[in-house]
């Protein structure tokens, strides 16, 4: 199999190396000719992943039309909201036959479809040639080795089977799965509450407020979930309670940094401006899921206090109270 990756930021970087190091030819796209020059010429990628050598083997180019002729594997590693748009370039080069993955974890503002739901829009693709990839991956860590389990997720079983394959190293372990609903549901709406947990960590809240946080926003995703289509056992897997483990947990999660800079009194223009252009995907996709859950009739509190926090002016205190004042309930 011969892979391209489709981006050259943080986790387009990480996956380009676990694809060499698994030894399938791959080839990373940037954008920007100079990122590409720079990563052939220093094995690393200064801009988003400085400290990490990469493999020899790993070749960048920016020229579209020699990446994706050829190529068995796309993966696609571009912010979700921008997906659309790079999709309509890459199109006039893109085989027939390939395969085409997403990495990203978010819904579309607007027309609320799931990234292998825009792929599918865009290309005409059938569903059973769109995959992807999602579980408790924070690309600093695979980066560098440390081990770590994932889903790849495609109708088609034996496709999904084909990209474990390409992918699987010393340390990254990929599980197989047919819920691809499931999958991008779990990955979109953790950083929704990966959100809310950076919120309530910035306000100096300690491990119970964040546990309940993140029971609750399982509860939520599954609700979700199910009404879309998803299986619950999907959710209570590495895609769902595994990568929003992750994301909530860790100081390396852009999600949980943006909202803890909420936390601790920035506006959205600071905490955005201290991103250095990384992307926090929850900040828009809080808008879409919560108008997903709408339109489906289901409850997700949590969703909707962080769109309010987000984008209407809400406190973090204020979303608190106003969580904790709902009527009582059974679990
Ligand atoms: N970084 C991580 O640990 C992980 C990220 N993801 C997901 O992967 C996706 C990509 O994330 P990262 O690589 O981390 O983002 P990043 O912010 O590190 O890099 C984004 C990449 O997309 C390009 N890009 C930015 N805006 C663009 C636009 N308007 N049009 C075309 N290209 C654009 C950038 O040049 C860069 O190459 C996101 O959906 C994210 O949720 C999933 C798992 C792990
Ligand atoms: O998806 C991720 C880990 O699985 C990365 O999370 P952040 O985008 O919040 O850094």
């Amino acid at each position: 199999m011969q892979a391209v990756v489709m981006g050259s930021g943080s986790w387009g970087t990480a996956m380009a190396k676990v694809l060499v190091d698994a030894g399938t030819p791959t080839v990373l796209w940037s954008r920007r000719p100079e990122l590409a020059d720079a990563i052939n010429r220093t094995h690393t990628n200064p801009d988003y992943l400085p400290q990490v050598p990469l493999p020899e083997g790993l070749r960048a180019s920016a020229d579209l039309a020699e990446v994706l002729a050829g190529a068995d594997l796309v993966v696609c590693a571009v912010p979700s909201q921008s997906l659309r748009a790079s999709m309509q370039t890459w199109l006039p080069h893109l085989a027939d036959t390939a395969t085409l993955m997403s990495l990203s974890k978010g819904v579309e503002t607007g027309t609320l479809l799931r990234m292998s739901e825009v792929i599918a829009e865009v290309t005409g693709a059938a569903s059973d040639r769109v995959a992807v990839l999602s579980g408790p991956n924070l690309a600093g860590e695979i980066a560098v080795g440390q081990p770590a389990a994932t889903v790849v997720a495609c109708e088609d079983e034996s496709r999904a089977r084909d990209i474990q394959k390409a992918c699987s190293t010393r340390y990254f372990r990929p599980y197989t799965n047919t819920d691809v609903v499931g999958c991008e549901i779990g990955g979109a709406v953790k950083n929704v509450i990966a959100l809310a947990c950076g919120m309530a960590s910035g306000v100096g809240l300690g491990e119970n407020t964040l546990a309940s946080i993140i029971t609750r926003g399982l509860a939520e995703t599954i609700r979700l979930g199910v009404a879309l289509g998803a299986r619950p056992e999907t959710l209570a897997g590495l895609a769902g309670v595994g990568d929003l483990v992750a994301t909530c947990s860790s100081p390396l999660s852009r999600n949980r940094t943006f909202g803890s800079r909420l936390g601790e009194g920035k506006t959205l223009a600071e905490a955005q401006e201290a991103t250095n252009g990384q992307v926090a995907e929850g900040v828009k996709s809080c808008t879409s899921v919560r108008a997903l859950a709408e339109k489906h009739g289901v409850d997700m509190p949590l969703t909707e206090a962080v769109h309010q926090v987000c984008h209407e002016g809400l406190t973090v205190t204020e979303a608190i109270y106003s969580l904790l004042g709902r009527r009582t309930k059974p679990e």
